[in-house]
């Protein structure tokens, strides 16, 4: 039991998280770009996502004891800050990385059908092997798909990795899943730039849905002009919310950070977080994850005529955030980091592709690689 009711205040933009942590005190939810010191006065838990900077210019004033992020990445928390206040901390480790590794497959599918090429001939490379990279390893893997991993951090400990070099070399389709880390051993920004752009085959796909500044973005607007041949999907963007329109429309898809958003991720990210805080109050965590996703929207299609990539298409388009985001690319700079946020902020429901029940499938392990499920017989 709690002393007292806790003051929570949340980034709009989470899904039942008012439902979620109502039973730890009011829920007062804010636009998360925007904070100030001034809206943390009387918060002692704060819940956020990627586009709020949590550091000692936002708490310094503060009384919060708890910060969450749902969100997989961290980049935008100063943890050692925390740490030196003893504020909790947690971020949600693996909440939508089915969501991004389905953003993957259906951007690639998609490509592979526009180009003409058939994926499984192609040699996949995943640089950032963790949770989303992992899962995309699994997911090609079971599809019979040749693919070459780079993780030096991994590679210390663990064999079966290749070098970045080589990899960026000897693979069709480079898929950047590492997080975003500006000093140290392992830094990742700007980890793809002119050198690393230079190595690739000419008919490379390169997708990022990681993190914006890992690749320079004017070294690969500046290929691009050069090599047309080269196939360029971004998700993220390296001045976020700014696009650069240029690099925008020498892209063959595009979106304003989306690959993870899929409703299941939201809610299970908003859900881990309570789970976090029910530890770090030591209070049992007495609710359920299956009683806030939304079970009665699962669909069952037969395949029929459908190709995979159709099936794909039932749960999640690229194409909707590829021309959304290429609505706004000619507003004016402001209107359009503006316009950035409000695509991600009003996000239709997207599902993931475990919530659709394929019966009649014409491949039936293609259809289970791709994480759908197989409808039972009968
Ligand atoms: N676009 C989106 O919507 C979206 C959604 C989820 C996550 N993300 C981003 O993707 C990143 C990866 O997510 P995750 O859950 O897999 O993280 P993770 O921490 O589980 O895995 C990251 C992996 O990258 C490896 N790595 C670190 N530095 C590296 C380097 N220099 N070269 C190669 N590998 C390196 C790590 O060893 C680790 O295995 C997150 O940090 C986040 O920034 C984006
Ligand atoms: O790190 C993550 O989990 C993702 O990048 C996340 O989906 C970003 O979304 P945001 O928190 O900005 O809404």
């Amino acid at each position: 039991m709690l002393d007292r009711k806790l003051n929570i205040l949340a980034d709009e933009n989470m899904p039942q998280v008012e439902a979620i942590f109502s039973r730890f005190g009011p829920v007062t939810l804010k636009p998360g770009r925007d904070l100030t010191p001034a809206d943390l006065q009387g918060v002692d838990v704060l819940l956020v996502r990627s586009i709020t900077q949590v550091n000692e210019a936002l708490l310094a004033e503060s009384r919060v004891k708890f910060v969450g992020t749902a969100t997989i990445g961290t980049d935008h928390i100063d943890q050692p800050y925390l740490a030196s206040r003893g504020i909790g901390f947690s971020n949600a480790p693996g909440c939508n990385a089915d969501a991004v590794v389905e953003y993957v497959l259906s951007c690639l599918y998609l490509v592979a059908e526009q180009q003409g090429f058939d994926p499984k001939e192609r040699t996949y490379g995943i640089v950032g092997v963790g949770n989303v990279g992992g899962r995309l390893q699994r997911r090609l893997q079971a599809l019979g798909y040749t693919v070459l991993l780079n993780d030096p951090p991994r590679a210390r400990s663990e064999e079966g990795f290749v070098s970045l070099d080589h990899l960026l070399k000897q693979a069709d389709v480079i898929c950047l899943h590492t997080p975003l880390t500006e000093t140290g051993e392992y830094a990742t920004q700007h980890l793809i730039a002119d050198r690393e752009l230079g190595q690739l085959q000419d008919h490379a796909i390169i997708l990022n849905a990681g993190r914006g500044p890992v690749i320079d973005n004017d070294a690969l607007l500046a290929i691009g002009k050069t090599r047309p041949s080269l196939t360029f999907i971004l998700d993220v963007w390296e001045h976020e919310p700014a696009v650069n329109a240029d690099l925008a429309e020498r892209c063959a898809i595009v979106s304003p950070h989306v690959a993870g958003y899929s409703f299941d991720g939201k809610i299970r990210g908003t859900f881990m977080l309570y789970q976090a805080l029910c530890n770090y109050l030591n209070l049992p965590c007495s609710e359920s994850l299956d009683h806030f996703l939304p079970q009665s929207e699962l669909a069952c299609v037969e395949q029929g005529e459908l190709t995979t990539l159709e099936l794909m298409q039932k749960v999640f388009d690229p194409r909707i955030d590829d021309y959304m985001l290429r609505q706004t690319l000619a507003l004016p700079e402001t209107e359009q980091k503006q316009a950035f946020d409000q695509l991600r902020k009003q996000y239709r429901v997207r599902r993931e592709f475990s919530s659709l029940s394929v019966s009649g499938a014409k491949d039936p392990s293609q259809i289970e690689g791709i994480g759908f499920k197989l409808a039972a017989k009968g």
